[in-house]
């Protein structure tokens, strides 16, 4: 057996060997231990507590028995933490920065003048328009390759207004308290914030501009400048925050992603008509 197994440290800490100390840490807490568990918590302690909520495994947990035993554990229990922590921070520095960039907001605030045209920008990112639009440019266009393109934007459309809808009502985020809701047309789910859905739209739309039509490059960098815009200005409204407007381009980049993947060709499409009975 090796000289410095746990079971022969053991036997020689049992037989009063120089390890007692050690054993008695491990069988039950030293009366520094305990004097410290009775203690009031320390200010930083309190603070750990705050972030951490009661009970949460920092601190005076982390000396107990079962843990010095299984410093595994130890790293499982800090980690989350860290990771609360980190969270905690992003999101104050997410409310603090959306609160300054709301310069929009209302007509009292700062740039109240530049309300109205955050709000042409809005309504050019709202979902009626742009389903309306293509249902329009679909009954109007008379060539099979256009008509599979606008019916895939289509689908895309509803396919992002369901799967926004439903990460809304999952993760119930409300919209900054200095937004003033007078929004046209919403969903009951469009009281909350997350992820934006004109965010995602613009996101969608725009990749879908730039990869089914045949633009000059003055024209590419509009389209890339309007996505960037209605993002700016769904935070300079109040109506949601920078992580919401960030989250949801990445959601609508995904979706382009997904669209891409299930893109229906023309003759698919006419079945799919024809079982809607269309
Ligand atoms: C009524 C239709 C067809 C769509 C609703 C579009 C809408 C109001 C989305 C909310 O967007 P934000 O999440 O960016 O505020």
């Amino acid at each position: 057996m090796p000289a410095h197994s746990p079971k022969s440290r053991n036997r020689e800490l049992k037989s009063g060997g120089g390890g007692r100390l050690e054993f008695l840490v491990l069988s039950k807490p030293p009366a520094a231990l305990q004097r410290a568990a009775s203690e009031p918590p320390s200010p930083r302690h309190r603070a750990v507590q705050q972030v951490e909520g009661p009970g949460s495994g920092l601190g005076l947990r982390r000396d107990s028995a079962s843990s010095s035993s299984q410093p595994d554990d130890d790293c499982m229990k800090l980690n989350p933490s860290l990771l609360g922590i980190a969270l905690r921070s992003l999101l104050a520095i997410d409310l603090w920065l959306s609160k300054r960039l709301g310069v929009c907001a209302t007509e009292d605030s700062p740039w109240g003048s530049a309300r109205p045209i955050m709000k042409l920008i809005e309504v050019s990112g709202h979902g009626i328009p742009w389903i309306g639009g293509t249902l329009y440019c679909l009954c109007k266009s008379d060539s099979t390759a256009g008509q599979e393109v606008l019916l895939n934007l289509l689908l895309a459309l509803i396919l992002d207004l369901v799967l926004v809808g439903i990460v809304k009502s999952l993760v119930r985020r409300r919209r900054p308290t200095h937004n003033k809701m007078d929004m046209f047309a919403t969903f009951s789910v469009d009281r909350y914030s997350f992820p934006s859905g004109h965010a995602t739209r613009a996101a969608l739309g725009g990749r879908f501009f730039l990869n089914h039509l045949v633009l000059a490059v003055p024209l590419r960098v509009l389209v890339m400048l309007w996505v960037c815009i209605v993002g700016l200005s769904r935070v300079m409204l109040g109506r949601h925050n920078v992580t919401d407007v960030v989250c949801g381009f990445s959601m609508g980049y995904l979706q382009y992603s997904l669209v891409e993947y299930m893109w229906l060709s023309s003759s698919n499409l006419q079945t799919f008509l024809r079982l809607l009975g269309i």
